[in-house]
């Protein structure tokens, strides 16, 4: 019998819920962190790893895999949860948004987005009846529609006729996706920054029916102001008894503030990247380890935080093999940052069900005004 897909609220805490997402492949915790594994993995971590930080799920990239190794070579070998030794959930992005943030030579016609490949240069068609035909070879267990999404700033005219463009591919994902039990497919808001759009956005995706509803068009240049403008009313614009994802966020504040607003479920590949450069992003803020200062600084980190960086090495040992470009950096601040994500994910969670959001959002940001320690 396969487990049909569902989202259950445990608690709620003015706009704030928390829940759990049931799918095929297991239950995911909201709200909910997903780490990025562009490539078929998150960047110098094994998945066992990524499981150890509290990870439920993971989000890979239709775009990047479609290009290397191929969607038809992966479900050759068994789909993307076998070939990369992570049998949790994963939700995967359709490849609109990264063919238009990583390809320069592109046309985008009513059917699709021609393209060629950021890696070799070879001609590629993306569109919503082929995106949902790569993510169900890739056996993704969330799939996202095929959608536009406008670069900012852009005039009301453009935003109108991008989301218009984005709910006719909306349909036309739906009905290519089919009826899948055990998968899910996600619709996805655009609109920009209108809000009357956004509604139109909304109202047309809840007609076609989803199993739960992105956040799109965001995280794409406007600012945290602009955007907590616009989470002001877009998660009450959704269905409140569907998950609601925010693409693309964010900074650790920009999580705080969305789920407060409403949102469930966030990706961001902040936590791995800056990782890799050195930044250390703990609930002080950030610490660049390969500032002099740390040099023979021999406290950990965060002497709160109970991951193996902060455990077993000092900000020195850290500092060195920066400075050395020793592979261990990556792995030791990737994992630190994915489980400082997790443990903000898991206090917001509490917090919502204790019904305690607001003090828990205060101390939040009363310990980063405290600064670097
Ligand atoms: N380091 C780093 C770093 C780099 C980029 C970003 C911004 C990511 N923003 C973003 N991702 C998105 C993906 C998206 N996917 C789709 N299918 N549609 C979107 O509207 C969309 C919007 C997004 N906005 C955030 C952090
Ligand atoms: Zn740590």
């Amino acid at each position: 019998m396969i487990k049909r897909f569902s989202f259950s609220i445990h608690g709620k805490d003015g706009a704030a819920r928390t829940g759990v997402v049931h799918t095929a492949r297991g239950d995911i915790r909201t709200p909910a962190f997903m780490p990025v594994g562009t490539a078929a993995t998150v960047k110098a971590m094994m998945p066992e790893s990524v499981r150890a930080t509290g990870a439920d799920i993971l989000l890979g990239n239709t775009y990047h895999l479609m290009l290397r190794p191929g969607a038809e070579r992966m479900a050759r070998l068994g789909g993307l949860h076998a070939f990369m030794n992570w049998d949790r959930p994963i939700l995967t992005d359709s490849g609109g948004f990264q063919v238009m943030s990583l390809t320069s030579l592109r046309k985008l016609t009513e059917k699709g987005v021609e393209f060629r490949s950021h890696v070799d240069g070879s001609k590629h068609m993306l569109s919503p009846e082929r995106s949902m035909e790569i993510q169900r070879l890739l056996g993704s267990d969330i799939v996202m529609c095929f959608d536009e999404c406008p670069a900012l700033p852009a005039d009301r005219t453009r935003i109108e006729e991008s989301m218009q463009l984005s709910m006719r591919w909306a349909e036309r994902s739906k009905e290519a996706f089919g009826d899948r039990p055990g998968h899910a497919l996600f619709g996805i808001q655009q609109g920009g920054l209108e809000q009357d759009l956004r509604g139109e956005s909304a109202a047309t995706l809840q007609k076609i029916g989803f199993d739960g509803y992105a956040i799109g068009g965001l995280a794409v240049g406007e600012g945290q102001e602009a955007m907590f403008g616009v989470l002001d009313y877009a998660p009450g614009q959704l269905p409140q008894d569907k998950p609601r994802y925010l693409m693309g966020v964010g900074k650790p504040d920009d999580i705080v503030g969305a789920v407060q607003r409403g949102v469930d479920m966030f990706d961001c590949v902040l936590p791995s990247r800056s990782g890799r450069t050195g930044q250390a992003l703990t609930r002080r803020g950030a610490i660049n380890i390969k500032n002099a200062r740390h040099a023979e600084d021999p406290r950990p980190l965060d002497p709160d935080c109970t991951c193996p960086a902060c455990t077993n090495y000092s900000r020195a040992y850290l500092h060195h093999v920066f400075k050395a470009q020793e592979i261990i950096s990556s792995m030791l601040l990737t994992w630190h940052n994915l489980h400082y994500y997790q443990e903000l994910m898991a206090g917001l969670r509490g917090a919502i069900a204790a019904g305690a959001l607001d003090a828990f959002v205060a101390e939040f940001h009363a310990q980063r005004a405290a600064g670097d320690f």
